[in-house]
């Protein structure tokens, strides 16, 4: 770890909340985004109180056609599908959201690797570092991801702008901070697999699919198949008691949550919110899972600041690269 990445408090959030805890039902708002532009104002108050209370929401009449969303399972699918050595040709480099990576995540929470692997797509960098699959290996690929990934950010700043006008910024403040036609782009489409468990030995059930975590963004679109749970979130004001509540999918509605980088942005007002993915229970399905998150991470170069100036100004390039070394520090 670096000095810069211990003296963040996200990090130290994190880091005393590896245990198991216990289980509690909680209420997950669930949010009409149906006629948009009319009810605007209606659906920012609803999207307002949501963040400001829990930070974990539904959307539903969301935008994105569901065989859009079916359509980039099976593509994401057919990645994961490939040799190793396929797989192995876009490695993700150090300090970059982008290309492949297995069991590479060690979050500060758990200390050990999550049990997934996933492909990362950041636009710019895809191109930099030649991190996307060859036509040869992967025919489609790249365009079907692409227009995905648009189709995310659409909904993304969809829903940002609702937030800027709660904040008393102008409506397309976000959607400027994560400028696609620009080379600081750092949004981030992110492909997972977590690997089926059936026949494992009960030891492996003692780790995490994905351990317990905020994520870095302003706001993550969260994509999950119905069947496959495992989410499960620890709100902020009850983050001491660590009672944890399952969150399924459900066909129609993606799960939405608010990033520490919006968190800041909005001097702390609106919450990130601690998450995480279980194992399967034995009466539980125990296939592969896979989720396509979509993270809206500002422009590196946008800065952020609060409109009420509590925290020092800084880069989201600069913030997210701490937030990166902090996670994937071994490597
Ligand atoms: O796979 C999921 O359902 C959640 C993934 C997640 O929290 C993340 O990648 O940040
Ligand atoms: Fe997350």
């Amino acid at each position: 770890m670096n000095i810069q990445t211990d003296t963040l408090a996200e990090l130290a959030k994190e880091a005393t909340i590896g245990g198991m805890g216990t289980t509690v039902d909680r209420e997950i708002p669930v949010i009409d985004l149906s006629d948009f532009d009319n009810r605007k104002h209606e659906i920012a108050d609803a999207l307002w109180q949501a963040s400001v209370d829990i930070g974990f929401f539904q959307v539903y009449n969301h935008g994105i056609a569901q065989d859009d969303i079916d359509a980039a399972f099976d593509t994401a699918w057919t990645f994961f599908e490939l040799p190793v050595e396929v797989k192995a040709k876009t490695p993700m480099p150090k300090g970059i959201n982008a290309g492949w990576e297995f069991r590479a995540q060690v979050r500060p929470s758990t200390g050990t690797p999550d049990n997934k692997e996933s492909f990362q797509l950041t636009r710019p960098d895809m191109i930099r570092l030649n991190l996307w699959p060859s036509e040869d290996d992967l025919p489609g690929f790249r365009e079907k991801m692409l227009r995905f990934e648009r189709q995310n950010w659409e909904l993304g700043m969809r829903i940002l702008s609702c937030f800027a006008l709660k904040m008393g910024f102008a409506e397309d403040f976000f959607t400027k901070a994560h400028d696609p036609s620009s080379d600081q782009y750092q949004s981030t489409l992110r492909l997972i697999h977590y690997m089926s468990m059936e026949g494992a030995k009960p030891e492996d059930f003692t780790s995490w699919r994905a351990g317990a975590h905020s994520d870095f963004d302003c706001l993550t679109i969260l994509h999950q198949k119905e069947g496959e749970g495992g989410l499960q979130v620890c709100p902020g004001k009850d983050a001491a008691l660590k009672e944890w509540t399952d969150v399924p999918p459900h066909k129609g509605y993606i799960t939405c949550n608010i990033g520490d980088m919006l968190m800041r942005w909005s001097d702390d007002q609106l919450q990130s919110t601690l998450h995480r993915v279980r194992m399967p229970r034995e009466n539980e399905y125990m296939g592969r899972r896979l989720s396509l998150p979509f993270f809206c991470q500002a422009n590196r170069d946008a800065v952020i600041e609060g409109p009420l100036g509590k925290y020092e100004a800084i880069t989201a390039g600069e913030y997210l690269t701490r937030r990166i070394n902090a996670n994937f520090a071994k490597k």
